[in-house]
C-alpha cells in the first residue's frame, strides 16, 4: 500500500499569507518575515488604496456599507490571486468574512496560509473591551481558512541569556522583538523547506546542517506535557542537554490546543532544538479511552502538531487507518517517524518476520524514519536487535528510512546506545515518574560512554598564534567539554611558524584549532575545503582535520570526536559569524538594514575588519565605510570586497565587474560622506592596548558621526580593557544625549566565537549560557592577576 498524497507541500517560493485577529502582531510578523525570506510585504490596508485610490475608511463613507462590503471582498481575492509567489501576504479585517474565508481555503490548496495567534489576554489588552469578545470569537474561524499556525510567544518570555555579574550591568540589552524575529524566521524556514538546505551550502558542519538521524549518534531528549506543566521549570537549563527534542503529549487539559501550541513555541524558543511532536495514546497515570474518545482527539492533535511546524512527526504506525492516513495526507515537510510499539508480555522476537514486514509497511506509507521499540523480559539477547540491523541493510536497498531501534525493559533502555540515533534521554533533574521508558541515561552520560567503549576518541584542540596566552577560549571549551561528557582537551599553544602548526595538525589526536594572527590568512592555500564564507573573506579561523573514509562532507562530518590520521584539512569562519549574531541580537527594528540607506562603519583594515564587513553585507547593508589609520590598507580590503561582490547574484553587477558597497573614509576629522544616512552600526576592530610596540589605536567616534537620530549599535572587538575609550563614549553619550544606543563589548563577541567553534569542532551543541559565564568569570580572574587564561604553552 502506498501511503497518501502529501497535500501541504506547496512551491517554496509561494506566497504566505498571514491570519490572525487585529492584536496578534501579522504586520510585525509580516515585515520580519519579508525581511528574512527577501520577498515583498503586500497589506490588505496598502493594497485596498493602490486598487480603488482611497482607504478603506474614505471608501465606506463615501460608498456606505453594502457596497464597501462587496468592494472589500473584490479587493481580498485580486490581492490574493494577483499575488501567488514571491510575497508575504498580510491579510486584514477581511478575513473574518465568509466569502473571503472561502478564498483562503481555496489558496491553502497551493499556499501556507498562517494563522498568528498570541495569549488571548494579551490580545484583549490590545483591543477595545466591548470589540475583545466578539472579535476574538470570530478569531477562531482562522483556524478553518489556514493550514499552518504560530504561536507570537510574548518576547519577555524569554529573558536574554546573559551574565550577572556586577561588571554586568551594561550588558547590551537584546533588541527588543528578538526572539520572535528569531522564532518566526526558523517557522518560516522549516515551512519553506529552506532551512537545512541553506544550513549545510553555508557551512556543512555546523550543527543545523546535519539533522539528528544523519549523525553518527544522536540524542532525543524527552520531556513530557504533564512534566512542562506540573513542574516549574526553567526551560534554559535543558539547554544542550539533547540533540532533539521530544515532545511528549500525554494529557488533555481543556484548552488543550492554547496549551500545546504555547509548550511547542517556548520549546522552540528556549532550546532551539528540532521537535519531535508525539500525542501518546495511553499515557500511565490517566485514564483509559475507548477509541470512539480518542482517535479524534489524537488525530485533533497530530494535525495540530504539523500545522505548528514540527521538524518531526511520531506516528503510531499500529494505530486506526484514518488517524494514520490524515496525518499522512497533511504532512507537509515535517517528516514522520513510524512507529511500532510493542510494549506488553509476548512481543514478537526480533528475528519474527514481523518487524520486517513493518518496517516495509512503514516505508511504504512514506515515513522518513521508522522506530520500533520492544519490550523485552530477558527474552532477546542483544545479537538479536543487531542482526535485524544488519537483514533491514541487506533486504532493503538505499535509499531507505533510517531506523531508531531498541529493547526495553520496567527498568528502562536496555543500554543507552542501543540504536545509533535518535536515542531517548532525559534530564538529570527529572524524575523518571511515570515514563514507560522507566530509566534512560542523560545526555552527557550517554555521550561519556561513547568514549568509554572507544566509539569515540579524545581529542586535543588548540588556540594558536603568535599571542594567546591570555586566550578566554581555553577556559570555555573546556568547561564545555567537561558538562558534554567529553574528555577532550583545549590548551593555547604561541606559535608562529606554519611549519610549527602543521606539526600540530598532522598529529592523530588533532582535533581542530582556532587560529589567530599569523595564521588567518597564510593557511588558507594548505585547507582542501573552505566554508563559501571563508573563501569570500579570504581569512578562517577554524580548522578541522578531514578523517572521513570516503570524500564526502557527511562522512568527514561524522568523523568528528575520532582519532586517526588526517592529510586534509576543513576551514571555517566564526569571527564573521559571531559578529554578525551580536549586531542582529542588538539591533532595534527601527533600525533594521535597508539596503539602499543604511550605512555601517569598520574601524581597522585586518582580518577582524574583513569579517565585520562581511557580516554587514550578509546583514544586507551596501553601504560600508572602511577607517584605518593607514588609508591605503582600508583602500586594499575595499577593493577585495568589491570586486568580490561584482561576482555575487544579488550584490553586485551580473557582468562580473566591481561594485562600490565599501568605501574609504581618509581622515576623522572629515565630515560623515555626503549623501549618506549616518552609520548605524559601527564595529570597532582595533586594539586598544598597545601592540608589538605600536601606540594603542584608541578610537573614539568622531562627534559628527555619532548623530543617527534612531540610535544604532557599536560592537567593540577588543576586551582589553574592557571598557575601551570607544565604549567609554557609548555609555556617556547613551546616558547624556541618545539612549537608543546599544553597545556590545569585546567579550559578548569572544564568547560568541567560541560557541560557534565548540559547534563546528564538535558537531554538538555548545552549552552557550556555561560558556558566556566562564568567559567573563575568567577574564575577571585574569584581571585580578591569576586565573585559566593564563597557562598558555609557548612552541
Ligand atoms: O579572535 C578570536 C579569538 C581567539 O583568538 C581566542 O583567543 O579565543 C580565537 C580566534 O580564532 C578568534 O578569531
Amino acid at each position: 500500500m502506498l501511503g497518501p498524497r502529501n497535500e501541504r507541500v506547496f512551491d517554496p517560493n509561494a506566497s504566505i499569507v498571514l491570519v490572525g485577529c487585529r492584536g496578534a502582531g501579522k504586520r510585525t510578523l509580516g515585515f520580519m518575515g519579508a525581511l528574512h525570506l527577501r520577498r515583498r510585504l503586500v497589506t490588505e490596508d496598502h493594497y485596498f488604496e493602490k486598487l480603488t485610490g482611497m482607504s478603506r475608511g474614505q471608501f465606506l463613507l463615501q460608498h456606505g456599507k453594502d457596497l464597501f462590503a462587496r468592494q472589500d471582498v473584490e479587493v481580498f481575492k485580486r490581492m490574493l490571486d494577483s499575488n501567488r509567489t514571491g510575497c508575504i501576504i498580510e491579510c486584514g479585517m477581511s478575513s473574518l468574512s465568509e466569502e473571503a474565508q472561502d478564498a483562503l481555503r481555496e489558496y491553502c490548496r497551493t499556499n501556507p496560509v498562517v494563522y498568528i495567534h498570541r495569549e488571548r489576554e494579551q490580545i484583549a489588552a490590545l483591543l477595545d473591551a466591548t470589540d475583545a469578545t466578539a472579535l476574538l470569537k470570530a478569531d477562531e474561524k482562522h483556524r478553518e481558512c489556514s493550514n499552518f499556525e504560530f504561536y507570537n510567544l510574548d518576547d519577555s518570555a524569554t529573558h536574554f541569556v546573559g551574565t550577572s555579574t556586577a561588571a554586568d550591568s551594561r550588558q547590551p540589552v537584546p533588541s527588543k522583538l528578538l526572539n520572535v524575529r528569531e522564532d518566526f524566521a526558523k517557522f518560516l524556514d522549516q515551512i519553506t523547506g529552506r532551512g537545512a538546505t541553506k544550513a549545510w551550502l553555508e557551512s556543512p558542519f555546523s550543527v543545523a546542517a546535519i539533522p539528528p538521524e544523519f549523525r553518527s549518534y544522536s540524542y532525543a531528549l524527552r520531556l513530557r506535557l504533564s512534566y512542562l506543566q506540573e513542574m516549574d521549570l526553567e526551560l534554559e537549563e535543558f539547554e544542550a542537554t539533547g540533540d532533539c527534542v521530544e515532545f511528549i503529549i500525554d494529557q488533555w487539559p481543556d484548552d488543550v490546543v492554547e496549551v500545546v501550541s504555547k509548550q511547542v513555541a517556548l520549546l522552540r524558543r528556549k532550546l532551539g532544538l528540532p521537535i519531535i511532536y508525539h500525542v501518546e495514546e495511553n499515557p500511565r497515570g490517566q485514564r483509559r479511552r475507548t477509541p470512539e474518545e480518542k482517535n479524534p482527539v489524537d488525530s485533533d492533535l497530530l494535525e495540530l502538531g504539523l500545522r505548528l511546524g514540527v521538524e518531526y512527526l511520531s506516528l503510531d504506525l499500529q494505530r486506526d487507518e484514518s488517524l494514520i492516513q490524515r496525518a499522512l495526507r497533511y504532512k507537509g515537510r515535517s517528516k514522520v517517524i513510524g512507529n511500532y510499539w510493542y510494549m506488553g508480555f509476548g512481543a514478537p522476537p526480533w528475528h519474527d518476520d514481523q518487524h520486517l514486514a513493518n518496517y516495509k509497511h512503514a516505508q511504504s506509507l512514506g515515513c522518513d524514519l521508522i522506530r520500533m521499540a520492544r519490550f523485552s523480559t530477558g527474552d532477546s539477547p542483544v545479537e538479536h536487535l543487531e542482526s535485524f540491523k544488519k537483514l533491514v541493510e541487506q533486504t532493503i536497498p538505499s535509499p531507505r528510512p533510517p531506523l531508531v531501534a531498541y529493547d526495553f525493559s520496567v527498568l528502562g533502555i536496555r543500554t543507552p546506545l542501543q540504536s545509533k540515533i535518535l536515542n531517548p534521554v532525559k534530564h538529570p533533574d527529572m524524575e523518571p515518574d511515570h515514563d514507560f521508558l522507566a530509566i534512560v541515561s542523560t545526555y552527557r552520560n550517554s555521550y561519556a560512554l561513547e568514549f568509554q567503549q572507544f566509539l569515540l576518541d579524545p581529542l586535543e584542540f588548540y588556540v594558536t598564534g603568535s599571542n594567546v596566552s591570555w586566550s578566554l577560549s581555553p577556559a570555555m571549551q573546556n568547561a564545555a567539554y567537561e558538562v558534554s561528557g567529553m574528555p577532550h582537551t583545549f590548551q593555547a599553544v604561541t606559535c608562529s611558524t606554519l611549519d610549527r602548526l602543521t606539526q600540530i595538525c598532522l598529529s592523530d589526536t588533532f582535533g581542530g584549532a582556532n587560529l589567530t594572527a599569523p595564521f588567518k590568512v597564510a593557511i588558507m592555500p594548505q585547507l582542501k575545503v573552505k566554508s563559501h564564507h571563508a573563501t569570500a573573506i579570504g581569512a578562517v579561523n577554524v580548522v578541522l582535520p578531514l578523517r572521513g573514509k570516503t570524500s564526502a562532507i557527511l562522512d568527514h562530518a561524522n568523523s568528528r570526536n575520532k582519532a586517526g590520521a588526517a592529510q586534509e584539512f576543513f576551514g571555517d569562519n566564526t569571527d564573521w559569524s559571531s559578529i554578525f549574531t551580536c549586531l542582529r541580537r542588538a539591533i532595534s527594528p527601527r533600525n533594521y538594514v535597508q539596503p539602499s540607506k543604511t550605512t555601517g562603519l569598520v574601524v581597522g583594515a585586518g582580518g577582524m575588519a574583513r569579517a565585520a564587513i562581511y557580516a554587514l553585507i550578509q546583514l544586507g547593508c551596501r553601504n560600508i565605510f572602511v577607517y584605518n589609520r593607514t588609508a591605503e590598507r582600508a583602500r586594499e580590503v575595499a577593493v577585495h570586497f568589491n570586486t568580490w561582490a561584482g561576482t555575487q547574484k544579488g550584490i553586485g553587477k551580473q557582468d562580473g565587474g566591481s561594485v562600490e558597497i565599501v568605501r574609504v573614509i581618509e581622515r576623522l576629522a572629515d565630515p560623515w560622506p555626503e549623501g549618506y544616512q549616518l552609520p548605524t552600526m559601527v564595529i570597532s576592530c582595533v586594539p586598544a592596548t598597545s601592540l608589538d610596540g605600536s601606540p594603542p589605536a584608541d578610537f573614539v567616534m568622531p562627534v559628527g558621526w555619532l548623530g543617527s537620530p534612531t540610535g544604532g549599535v557599536v560592537v567593540e572587538l577588543a576586551y582589553e580593557p574592557l571598557i575601551t575609550p570607544l565604549v567609554a563614549q557609548m555609555y556617556a553619550y547613551r546616558d547624556q544625549v541618545n539612549p537608543a544606543w546599544v553597545v556590545v563589548d569585546g567579550l559578548e563577541v569572544v564568547a560568541e566565537m567560541a560557541i560557534e567553534a565548540f559547534e563546528l569542532m564538535t558537531g554538538r551543541m555548545a552549552p552557550k549560557r556555561l560558556m558566556k559565564e566562564v568567559c567573563r568569570r575568567t577574564w575577571e580572574q585574569q584581571q585580578r592577576g591569576g586565573g585559566e587564561g593564563e597557562s598558555g604553552l609557548v612552541l
